[in-house]
This record gives structure tokens, sequence and C-alpha cells, in this order.
């Protein structure tokens, strides 16, 4: 059902003189969803959100919120917000004048900015360091302000630009944890831009796979996953074989192929490594056409029955298991001889 705070984008295109960055892109997400926009460099993930946030002319199509095409309002008047990558505080404000700042610009009277101020940064849990400058801060708690700033005009779509990729791995996973709950808490939309698959499968109610200017593949996070549509979508989310099968390409599960010792097995070939990893096994094998696959096997199984460097082994799976991909893009040729090329 569609809400009135749905956010859409509509054939929305965006040229740099000959470089098309996003190309007639259309995509609906519903109010109230964690999307998460990924694709490797130079897709056109910020162009995109940048177009939404209002910081890039559109070139062409729209962006429409709530019904209403917000493609030529100033940021500020379209109901969006943007957290940026450096989070771009004002170096000689308090925290709390940094949260209030855009009040300010909106002539709120002080003492309500104030108390509004303060409201954003309990809900990052950051009241009590209101007084200090920017300066005084660690990233993750200068993230929280930049969160709480731009949240502070009550915005019905946040737009967050790589939000994570200034912090250690280990501040990453805890604000990220932060950042679901946060969206869940206010119920309004986020559009997070990452390049990251473990953020996005970690996040994301929706993910949006772009490449090359266009979108690859949208849907929810665990369909996407399960079953990537192309060969680009299964080999950048990782975690799954792209294979030449008699009947066209199709996309594996690591963690799907089994060892069998079937003389009639479909893949078959030899060992070409083992990584042991605590909890499993990933072993890769080179299989008919001069394909790589891998394989992650628990801990119990591969040890019950190792494996060599250079030994033959065969793969079998569940027929439900084996995704046919589309073809598409450039990512997805297959040649005569049952090699592909990516
Ligand atoms: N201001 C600009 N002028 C010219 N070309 C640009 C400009 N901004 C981006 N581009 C080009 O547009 C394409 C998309 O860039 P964009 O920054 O949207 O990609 P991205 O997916 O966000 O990449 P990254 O993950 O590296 O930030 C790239 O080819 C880039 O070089």
């Amino acid at each position: 059902m569609r809400s009135d705070l749905d956010l859409e984008l509509v054939g929305l295109t965006k040229r740099y003189g000959s470089t098309t960055a996003v190309d007639a892109i259309t995509h609906l997400f519903p109010a109230g969803t964690y999307a998460c926009l990924l694709g490797p460099s130079g897709c056109g993930k910020s162009s995109t959100l940048r177009m939404i946030a209002g910081h890039e002319s559109v070139t062409e199509g729209a962006v429409v919120l709530g019904g209403r095409d917000v493609s030529r309002l100033p940021p500020a008047r379209r109901g969006t917000a943007m957290m940026f990558q450096n989070y771009a505080l004002f170096p000689h404000l308090s925290v709390v004048d940094n949260v209030a700042f855009s009040l300010r610009m909106k002539h709120v009277a002080t003492s309500t900015r104030r108390a509004r101020a303060l409201e954003m940064l309990d809900l990052v849990d950051m009241t009590q360091l209101a007084e200090r400058l920017p300066a005084q801060l660690s990233g993750g708690q200068q993230q929280r302000v930049a969160l709480a700033r731009a949240l502070v005009t009550e915005p019905q779509v946040l737009l967050l630009d790589e939000p994570l990729s200034a912090l250690d791995p280990f501040l990453r996973v805890r604000m990220r944890g932060e950042l679901r709950r946060l969206q869940r808490e206010l119920g309004i939309t986020f559009v997070h831009v990452t390049h990251s698959q473990d953020e996005a499968l970690a996040l994301a109610d929706q993910i949006v796979v772009m490449n090359d200017a266009q979108i690859e593949q949208a849907g929810a996070a665990r369909d996407v996953f399960d079953a990537p549509a192309t060969a680009f979508v299964a080999r950048f989310l990782g975690s799954h074989n792209v294979v030449a099968l008699p009947d066209g390409m199709a996309a594996i599960r690591v963690d799907a192929l089994r060892v069998t010792d079937a003389p009639d097995a479909p893949l078959q070939g030899h060992v070409t490594g083992i990584e042991y990893q605590g909890t499993h096994v990933a072993l890769t094998a080179q299989v008919t056409g001069k394909q790589e696959v891998t394989v992650l096997l628990t801990d119990g199984d591969f040890f019950g029955a190792p494996k060599d460097a250079g030994e033959a082994i065969s793969f079998v799976w569940e027929a439900a298991a084996a995704h046919p991909l589309r073809g598409g893009g450039r990512t997805n040729q297959m040649k005569p001889n049952g090699e592909y090329t990516t």
C-alpha cells in the first residue's frame, strides 16, 4: 500500500558532461524503510543520494516525496536531511549549538532550539557532552552529534553517505546497531549509501544494488542475498559461486555445495586451496570449464573426511539452491567453452 511518505525516484538521471553517473533509475522506498544503496566505487550511489537531498541538481526525472515532486526545491524544504561522511561539524560551535544550528537558520526562538537540540542529543545518548567542542570528541561521538544535527529538522527521510566509514571496525559494528535502533524508534525512512555488503545485510530492510549507473537488483535484503538475479549481484554480495551449468549460468551459495563421491556429480575437479576459518573450512576447487568454486564446510564435515590440495573432488547441491542468472550488463558473458568473463 502506498503511504503519504513514500520516497520515489522516477527516471532519475545525473549527467556530468559526457559522464552518466545515474541512468534513469526508478525505485520506490516505502515510508519507514531502512534502505541501503550498495555498489562498487563510481556506480552512482552518492550522486543518487545527493540528488534526493538536493545537493546536486537533477538532470532528468524526478524525486517524489509523499506524492510531491521535490526535485527543484532547496534541500531545507524537501523533508529530507543528510548526514555526511566527514560529519561536517562546525569546529567553533559547541555540540548543542551544532545541533541547534539549522533551527537558528529557521529563526526558531533560542530557548526552543536549545530544548529541541538537547532532546536530539538525548536520543543519541550525548547529553553529557553537550557543551564540548567537536575537537574534544571521539569519532563515534562526533558521528552521534552529526546524526542529532540531521534529525533536529524532523526529516521524513534521513540520507546517510557512508556514515560508518570513518570509524574503526569495532565502533562500526556498534554504531550500525545504534543506527538500526534509531531508525526503528523514529519510524522514518533511512537511505544509507555503502559499499560494504556486510553493512547492507546487517542493516537494511531493503537493498538496492547499483552497478554502472543503474539499479541491478532491489528487494528485501534476504531475498536479494538468497536469489541474486545477475552474476554481478552474486559476486558483489559474496558467499556465492557463479557457475556455468549446461542450462545456463547459476548462483549457488558456498554453504549449499556438498562434497560427494557419486561418479556422475555435476561439478567435478580438484582441490586448489583449503582455509581453516575456525567454525568452518573454506575449500576452493577448480572444476568443469576451468571454473573456480568455493565451498564452506563445517569443521566437522571437513575433518570427518579431510582433503588435500590437488585431490579429486566432486560437488552436488539441492536443485532449489541453484538460482538461474539473467544475462546483463558486462558482467555475465559466457564464452563457448563454458568459462565466463567478469
Ligand atoms: N562532480 C562531478 N563531476 C564529474 N563527474 C562526477 C562528479 N561526481 C561524480 N562523478 C562521476 O560520476 C560517477 C558516479 O560517481 P558517484 O560519486 O555517484 O559514485 P559512488 O558510487 O558514490 O562512488 P564512491 O563509492 O566511490 O563514492 C563516477 O564516474 C564519478 O567519477
